[in-house]
């Protein structure tokens, strides 16, 4: 039987890395064979279009195309070939990332990620989407916790990431059964036990 397909989405400092490695343990602890991967990048090709989407400067439609190249190689190398071999893939983002930051944020038009996301994955969506949401300064209080530098998407203004969020929030909302919202301004116990209840839904 094929494999399901669950993304993590959200805005930068979420939370959403957080709770990724305990989903996959609860995948696990039902029987289940799990693929723990993220965008861009989970190839080695996939990982150096990442290095250069986050600390390059670029065109708007260059950032998405190449968006999508590093889907396009993750699809064929990765996912595709364990969701046939029955496994789980749980994955940090997807094309919902690309719709809310080049999208959403940067403002590119909706028609033009309509049709790179049809030539590189036509109709094959995520079972199920968890979006982390939360206001932007919540997020960015916990970013600037980190010591790290920030990356060129972590490093734009509030309005852009108000505008990822607002995205998101729309897409969700379209999406059906497909995408759930989770409150990720709560502590970390109560957003674990929203996450589980979840995925424990689509494991029946
Ligand atoms: N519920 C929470 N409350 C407070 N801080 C959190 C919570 N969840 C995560 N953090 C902290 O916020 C920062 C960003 O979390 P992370 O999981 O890396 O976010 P994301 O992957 O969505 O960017 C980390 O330092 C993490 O420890
Ligand atoms: C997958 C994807 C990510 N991004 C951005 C969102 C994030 O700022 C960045 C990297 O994502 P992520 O791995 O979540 O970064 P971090 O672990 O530091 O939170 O790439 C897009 O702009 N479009 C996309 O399609």
């Amino acid at each position: 039987m094929r494999g399901k397909f669950i993304t993590f989405e959200g805005i930068d400092g979420a939370g959403k890395s957080s709770h990724i490695a305990g989903v996959c343990e609860l995948l696990r602890s039902r029987g289940l064979t799990v693929v723990s991967t993220r965008e861009p990048g989970g190839t080695p090709l996939g990982e150096k279009l990442r290095e250069l989407l986050l600390h390059e400067p670029m065109h708007l439609e260059t950032e998405a195309m190449l968006m999508f190249a590093a889907r396009r190689e993750h699809l064929a190398a990765v996912i595709e070939p364990a969701l046939a071999r029955g496994d789980w893939v749980v994955c940090d983002r997807f094309s919902d990332a690309t719709y809310a930051y080049q999208g959403g944020g940067r403002g590119l038009d909706r028609h033009k990620l309509l049709d790179l996301e049809h030539w590189v994955h036509g109709h094959l969506q995520p079972d199920l989407t968890l979006l982390f949401d939360l206001p932007f300064a919540v997020a960015r209080e916990r970013i600037v916790l980190q010591t790290r530098e920030l990356d060129r998407f972590e490093q734009e203004r509030a309005d852009f990431h108000e505008r990822v969020r607002q995205a998101y929030l729309e897409r969700a909302a379209a999406s059906g059964q497909r995408m759930h919202v989770i409150d990720a301004d709560r502590p970390r116990e109560q957003i674990k036990k929203t996450v589980e209840e979840i995925v424990s839904s689509i494991c029946r």
